[in-house]
């Protein structure tokens, strides 16, 4: 299916599937609405039956009526006329409408599988992938699948009806039926022709639209930066050359599309106009009936609408079935993170042990080499360090989003390739930077983690983070609607949000990204208070940022391009002079009550 990718930009993941196995994974699909396939193959077959059947019954009626004037032929004309037009509706019908249905189940399996694919994509999948493109895979891709098979359908039912008018056409006049096929070359030349430049309109017209869409996207993305800045002119006078570019390539595909139809019907008229002529001879001389001559006329017309259907169509058919290939991939795609086993786990005691781990997110760049570090039971300990020193990444390998290259992780001597990943992220709680909320109230989110959770239970999570004082700053207090993203909630009491919902999760182990947003001294109180709770009794690995943190953790770790140099209590570290003091001056002198601008260095001896 090579020629089928061409132009499209290829993920990595994308693959190239044989045209054998495209239509085998496709008649999947298929196979289990066999019943609803039968009644469109019905409707397919009667409807091309019907179609054909109509100027054959006119062609015999006009025969009859020249030989015998009765007004009963024309009654009998006139209801076997009405009969099959109406019986082609009925069939036309059935043909559609389960078409419809058919077509409509297949697209909401597979969007199911795809949705159901993206669900277990590992976090690595998303770094390479942005998330609009897989989102188009679901939506879109599924949707050309879609129209393909309408589409494949409809030319089917013409096709079928085309063979019939041919051989009933050479059963009457074999030179008259030659000359009819005459035309087909004609008709086809011009719709490939027409296929062309409407692939390229269609093309233009596309990417025009996607620039409209990203211009648009990014504006809203960033309007409140925009706004601070005030660049909404500047934004608008951005937008409309886009969009006027939009405008016109819309035109200029609307003027092919406007021009080719008029051309084929010229075609189809020059070749009526020639079996005027020559089949009107050929009545006159008494070689064919007049009914004949009328079958010729109208087999024109029959012929030319499938061939355009199948010429013009084409490129959108290439259309559809490279989408139903980039659906199978993102279906297919191979999981980086692999289980050996998936042993149940029950609560763990959360001793954490990384043995010689070597990581890279990608295999030329290795982030962590050979990397050693064990955390007991319960110990909390903090993680500092330059940006990028690869603190995040210790929590991510923990998460078990990304597989490592070489080592071992152990959570309770058990190594983390062997368990089952979902019993043990139930044991993990994880709580980042900017906690995500989910559309809902307050105590939906709190309630997340444990759906079945009593309405006191959340109450009772909530109220254990900072006594629950943050509780009535909420505008309808845990019935509070948190907007999209949690945008009706402060930065501050979106984390207390999580600090509650990690509460009822009750996990063994704790991976916490502080926030290194300011926040109001109060809930910075408020969530130094919930963070005490949460982290009692549990294994936590903390990526801190907050001077109170690495005050009261067991250890700090101190990390440099993915690597320990130091580690050891606060006191212990400002009093070794190494690189921990470095990080101190840089991140968390300032925050001391006492700070003042300038002060408070401590003294690097040696890093
Ligand atoms: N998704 C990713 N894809 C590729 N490289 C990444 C990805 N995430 C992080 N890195 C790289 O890995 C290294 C370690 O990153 P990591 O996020 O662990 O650092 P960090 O110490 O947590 O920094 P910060 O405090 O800024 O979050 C950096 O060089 C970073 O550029």
């Amino acid at each position: 299916m090579a020629f089928v990718m061409d132009g499209l930009d290829a993920e990595q993941y994308d693959r190239t599937y044989d045209d054998r196995d495209l239509l085998r994974r496709i008649v999947a699909y298929f196979r289990p609405k066999r019943g609803l396939m039968a009644l469109v193959a019905f409707g397919i077959t009667a409807q091309a039956l019907m179609q054909a059947a109509m100027p054959v019954i006119i062609s015999a009626g006009l025969d009859r009526i020249v030989t015998d004037r009765s007004t009963a032929i024309v009654v009998a004309l006139v209801t076997a006329v009405a009969v099959t037009g109406v019986l082609g509706w009925v069939f036309n019908f059935i043909q559609r409408w389960y078409t419809a249905r058919v077509v409509g189940d297949v697209v909401l399996d597979l969007r199911e599988d795809a949705f159901a694919a993206v669900l277990e994509r590992d976090m690595s999948f998303y770094d390479e992938n942005p998330s609009g493109k897989v989102v188009s895979r679901v939506t879109s891709d599924t949707e050309d699948f879609a129209t393909v098979v309408t589409l494949t359908l409809n030319v089917v039912s013409q096709v079928l009806m085309v063979g019939l008018v041919t051989a009933l056409l050479f059963t009457r006049n074999v030179t008259l039926a030659l000359m009819v096929m005459g035309v087909v070359p004609v008709v086809v030349a011009l719709a490939l022709g027409f296929r062309r430049i409407a692939r390229d309109t269609t093309r233009h017209q596309q990417r025009s639209l996607a620039r409209v869409n990203a211009t648009l996207q990014e504006t809203m993305g960033g309007i409140s930066v925009a706004k601070n800045f005030r660049q909404e002119q500047t934004i608008y006078d951005e937008f409309r050359p886009i969009n006027a570019q939009n405008y016109r390539v819309t035109l200029k595909q609307g003027f092919v599309f406007a021009s080719i139809f008029p051309a084929l019907f010229a075609v189809a008229g020059l070749a009526t106009v020639m079996l005027v002529q020559v089949g009107g001879g050929r009545a006159l001389d008494g070689d064919i009936s007049a009914g004949d001559w009328y079958l010729f006329l109208q087999s024109v017309a029959l012929f030319w609408m499938p061939l355009t259907s199948i010429a013009s169509f084409w490129s959108q058919f290439q259309q559809g079935l490279s989408a139903s290939e980039r659906v199978f991939a993102l279906i297919d795609a191979e999981p980086a993170v692999r289980q050996h086993d998936t042993r149940p786990v029950e609560r763990l005691d959360g001793r954490i042990e990384l043995r010689d781990v070597s990581f890279g997110y990608t295999a030329d760049h290795l982030v962590l080499r050979d990397f050693d570090l064990t955390i007991e039971a319960g110990e909390t300990v903090a993680l500092v360090g330059h940006t990028g020193a690869g603190k995040s990444t210790i929590g991510r390998l923990l998460m078990r989003f990304y597989e490592f290259q070489g080592g071992q992780v152990l959570v309770d001597g058990i190594d983390l390739r062997t368990v089952d990943l979902a019993g043990y992220r139930h044991q993990l709680g994880v709580v980042p930077q900017t906690p995500f909320l989910f559309s809902g109230t307050v105590a939906d989110n709190i309630r997340y983690p444990r759906p079945d959770a009593s309405d006191d239970d959340v109450r009772a999570a909530a109220g254990q983070v900072a006594r629950g004082d943050w509780i009535a700053a909420l505008p309808d207090g845990l019935d509070t609607e948190v907007g999209e993203h949690g945008s009706a909630l402060s930065m501050g009491q979106r984390q207390l949000v999580a600090l509650a919902r990690l509460l009822l999760q009750d996990p063994s182990i704790v991976i916490l990204d502080e926030a290194t947003a300011s926040v109001d001294p109060l809930t910075e109180a408020q969530i130094s208070e919930g963070l005490d709770v949460v982290l009692a009794g549990r294994t936590s690995i903390v990526i801190a940022h907050r001077l109170s943190t690495i005050e009261h953790a067991d250890r700090i770790i101190v990390m440099r391009s993915g690597a320990i140099v130091e580690e050891g209590t606060h006191a212990e570290l400002l009093a070794s002079g190494g690189a921990y003091c470095d990080v101190y001056n840089t991140y968390f002198r300032h925050q001391s009550p006492d700070y003042q601008p300038g002060s408070g260095f401590v003294e690097v001896r040696a890093t």
